[in-house]
């Protein structure tokens, strides 16, 4: 399991670490990792006469840069620091001098030659995004061709919730340190992080067990997902109900049982008016026409995608196991009906859902996709599942950590992808997980499936997803 935590938490855990150490020696393990990072990123033979130029800030993110920058200079490295704060850290600028490194009058100059630049202009103690003076010096860095790296986090983005809220430097790669930072893992912020490597600082054994996030790796998912033990049956396994598509629909409630035939239950139930086209494409599921409660016993109801306005919520909501509501499901969904259940409630919406739940727009979900699904999950008192760039699930009642799904791919927006994904989904819930497993093990198999239809590089069709499935699951437990 990956684990993010917020700047505060950091800070505790550094401040404690150092109080046990010699004065600068956890300066001096972040600037030996960062250094070592940029000798692999430059590449073996290539450090010698390499054009370094270091953009450092007022605080420690620049003292970071400055001894990185010493050791790339007495490496043979031609290395140039660019001052952009009201001061800067002395001790690392004592450092890069005597190595032979030099401070340029022109930051332009430097840059224009430049094979690698760090960023070290703010770290976890910036706000907002970058100053307008250190604006065209970033886009000179960017613009130069030279390998970006930044120091602890893109300068301008927010470490604790991955918001942007100004101008912010891309980095190709970034080198951080002690633990993982949530903007790190969270759109917008990590798209301008590029390769993400965590430097150990000693700070593990100081952080507290309940991190901010958790992103997870295979080996967690394969511990989660169900196998059928020898005296399994079908009901045994469990029985995913499926309340999904329309006349006008019909696709939505195949693609859902697609996903749901994946999950493993044992069975897929299907419940509404496209079981012709169901049945045409997946003739193991059990059809039924009439309303949900006649359906027979189920372990868990997916209802939603393609419903239009059909009925079916209330009377899955009214039942006494695990729902997840997608889609047409979470349109006008109500907060007191959701929480008065006694049995798990999954909700998946995409950004445009979750603001239409909280009445703001679609944009400040996007813009802060960690506050709205901790709201959402507090208010409904559900598990919640905010699909799109990065897909997060909170816990029931908003508190704990978030998870953050690490498989995801932009080839998943296409559309219906999200009727595969609540299928599995609630396929996962009918044999027993817990809703926040359920929500996060599919999220993570759903992006392995694509990333595995698509071989990272081609357009892929929803049912491609479903069909990767099985590989995707193999690929986890294997
Ligand atoms: N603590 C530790 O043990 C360790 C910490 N480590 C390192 O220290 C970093 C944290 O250092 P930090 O606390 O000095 O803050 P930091 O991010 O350098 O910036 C603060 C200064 O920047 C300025 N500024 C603010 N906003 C700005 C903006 N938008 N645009 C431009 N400038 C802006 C503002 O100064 P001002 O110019 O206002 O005087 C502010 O005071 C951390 O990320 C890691 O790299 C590692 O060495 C490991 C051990
Ligand atoms: N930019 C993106 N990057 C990664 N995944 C995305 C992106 N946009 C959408 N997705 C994923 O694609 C799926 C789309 O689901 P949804 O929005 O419900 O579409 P539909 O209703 O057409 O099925 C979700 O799993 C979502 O997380
Ligand atoms: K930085």
């Amino acid at each position: 399991m990956r684990t993010a935590y917020r700047v505060e938490t950091v800070r505790a855990a550094e401040a404690e670490l150092m109080s046990r150490l010699p004065e600068g020696t956890l300066m001096r393990r972040a600037a030996a990792g960062l250094a070592a990072a940029c000798f692999s990123l430059l590449g073996r033979g290539r450090v010698y006469g390499a054009r370094v130029v270091l953009l450092v800030g007022s605080g420690d993110n620049g003292g970071d840069a400055l001894y990185a920058g010493a050791r790339l200079a007495r490496r043979g490295a031609g290395v140039t620091a660019v001052l952009l704060g009201s001061r800067a850290h002395a001790g690392g600028l004592a450092a890069l001098r005597a190595a032979g490194g030099r401070v340029a009058e022109d930051p332009f100059e430097p840059l224009a030659a430049a094979d690698l630049v760090l960023d070290g202009i703010t770290g976890i103690g910036g706000h907002g995004g970058l100053r307008p003076d250190a604006v065209p010096v970033a886009r000179a860095a960017r613009g130069s061709g030279a390998v970006v790296v930044a120091v602890d986090l893109p300068s301008g983005v927010d470490a604790d919730t991955g918001e942007v809220a100004g101008e912010v430097l891309r980095a190709d790669a970034t080198v951080t340190f002690g633990a993982y930072k949530p903007g790190l893992l969270i759109d917008p912020a990590r798209e301008y992080a590029g390769a993400v490597r965590l430097v150990g600082i000693g700070l593990e054994d100081l952080l507290p067990s309940v991190p901010e996030l958790q992103a997870l790796q295979h080996e967690d998912v394969a511990r989660m997902l169900p196998v059928p033990a020898a005296e399994s049956d079908k009901y045994r396994r469990g029985v995913v109900g499926v309340v999904a598509g329309s006349r006008r629909y019909p696709g939505a409630a195949v693609l859902a049982v697609a996903g749901a035939l994946h999950g493993g239950a044992g069975a897929v139930r299907y419940v509404g008016p496209a079981g012709e086209a169901v049945i045409a494409r997946f003739p193991e599921t059990l059809v039924h026409a009439g309303p949900p409660a006649k359906a027979g016993r189920v372990q868990a109801w997916v209802v939603g995608p393609g419903l239009g306005d059909a009925p079916g919520v209330d009377d899955v909501l009214a039942s006494d196991v695990p729902v997840a509501v997608d889609a047409d499901g979470l349109r006008g969904l109500s907060a007191e009906l959701v929480r008065a259940r006694t049995a798990p409630t999954l909700l998946t919406p995409h950004a445009g859902e979750a603001a239409a739940l909280l009445g703001v727009a679609r944009e400040a979900v996007e813009a802060r996709r960690l506050a709205a699904v901790r709201e959402l999950a507090t208010r409904f008192g559900a598990t919640v599942l905010l699909k799109g760039s990065t897909t997060l699930v909170a816990e029931a009642g908003g508190r704990g950590p978030v998870r953050v799904n690490p498989t995801g791919t932009s080839w998943l927006a296409t559309a219906g992808s999200g009727d595969v994904l609540s299928g599995l989904a609630g396929s996962l819930l009918a044999a027993g997980l817990p809703a926040i497993d359920a929500a996060s093990a599919a999220a993570y198999l759903h992006g392995l499936a694509a990333r595995r239809a698509s071989g990272g590089a081609s357009p892929i069709a929803a049912g491609e997803v479903a069909s990767a499935l099985s590989d995707a699951w193999r690929d986890v437990t294997s």
